[in-house]
């Protein structure tokens, strides 16, 4: 059963310079049970993607246009209060990138998941303390620490607290927000294994957003690439870590060395993302691509289906074959940096 289907959607930010197309045309779905990875560099878009399915956007964001089917709803046509009450925290909870600003420092973290289950179901104070208690000993943290304020936490216990706190109502679908890059790698790796394990008991849907490949790669079903404010590659996780077709893709692959089987340098792409103030036509990776030709430049390459369920957005994507191989060598990435250099 489809759970979360997002058509065209757009989030533009307002700002003196102009309106920032933070998220523009982006397609996306997820099953029940499913669990998405979505990947790419700081600034591609990822975050505004979250925020716009529970809508939390800061002011100056606003949805133009598409929709969020959630269970069959357009749920951008719910009102604050519908959301509110009915999606966020028992539909669809967030975890954000740093536990800390997720905690009010004035109550006691047990307090403040009691607040979040009595607010949304009629279950009584001393019911919900347990539970909060119950929902600590499956993320591994004492009981008796729900009478501890957020301050006594360490980082990793905190984040911890936090992922009890998403799981409070029982969501279908958990959407982690680089949930431990504020972390040591040793805890991170513990904590993302608690969560993929979670996952599977709980039978939920879940969305990460990271820009770290290998975290994906192990966690998920599914990973959608984003560049510029678009999913420029849909795919399965094996297609995208063994075959993928994107050459931005390609690129994001050999940054991250030790997901892949043969030995390779670690090579990362040249040049940055893209500012996305009202963006030209155009595939916006072009700048960067070492395989962009004349029409990579005027034309904005649409998505195209590809295998089961996956898709594309590449004007040469019918030359992955080729592109591939030329793509996995360092001279290839190097050559266009030289390019870029030269241009600037
Ligand atoms: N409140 C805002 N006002 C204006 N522009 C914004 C705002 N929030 C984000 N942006 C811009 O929207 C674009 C997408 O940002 P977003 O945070 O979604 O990217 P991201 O991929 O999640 O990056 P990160 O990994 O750094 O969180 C960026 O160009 C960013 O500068």
């Amino acid at each position: 059963m489809t759970l979360l289907e997002i058509t065209d959607l757009q989030t533009q930010f307002e700002t003196s310079e102009g309106r920032v197309h933070a998220v523009d045309g982006v397609n996306l779905s997820l099953e029940a049970n499913e669990s998405l990875g979505i990947i790419g560099e700081s600034g591609s878009g990822k975050t505004t993607i979250a925020k716009s399915i529970v809508r939390l956007l800061p002011d100056n964001g606003e949805i133009v246009d598409g929709e969020v089917r959630y269970d069959g709803d357009d749920i951008t046509e719910y009102s604050d209060r519908q959301l509110r009450k009915q999606i966020r925290w028992n539909e669809i909870a967030v975890i954000p990138q740093n536990a800390m600003n997720g905690f009010d420092p004035v109550y006691t973290v047990g307090d403040q998941i009691v607040e979040v289950i009595t607010a949304h179901t009629d279950t009584p104070n001393d019911e919900a303390m347990e539970r909060a208690k119950s929902l600590f000993q499956t993320l591994g943290i004492d009981e008796d620490r729900v009478h501890d304020y957020p301050h006594q936490f360490s980082g990793g216990m905190a984040q911890r607290a936090m992922i009890a706190l998403a799981l409070a109502l029982d969501p279908s679908l958990l959407i982690a927000d680089e949930p431990t890059t504020a972390l040591d790698v040793m805890i991170q790796d513990r904590i993302l294994h608690r969560i993929q394990e979670l996952q599977d008991e709980l039978d939920t849907a879940m969305i990460f957003i990271t820009h770290d490949m290998s975290v994906v790669s192990e966690t998920c079903d599914k990973i959608a690439v984003v560049y510029g404010g678009r999913i420029v590659e849909f795919a399965d996780t094996e297609t995208i870590i063994k075959n993928p077709r994107h050459p931005y893709t390609l690129g994001l692959r050999n940054a991250f060395p030790s997901i892949m089987t043969d030995d390779q340098d670690l090579v990362s792409i040249p040049g940055t993302p893209p500012p996305l103030l009202e963006p030209d036509e155009g595939c916006r990776f072009a700048p960067r691509c070492p395989f962009a030709e004349e029409r990579c430049w005027s034309e904005t390459p649409q998505s195209e289906p590809y295998g089961d369920g996956n898709t594309i957005e590449c004007h040469r994507a019918d030359e992955h074959e080729r592109i591939r191989p030329e793509a996995s060598k360092s001279e290839t990435w190097r050559e266009q940096e030289e390019v870029i250099e030269a241009d600037d």
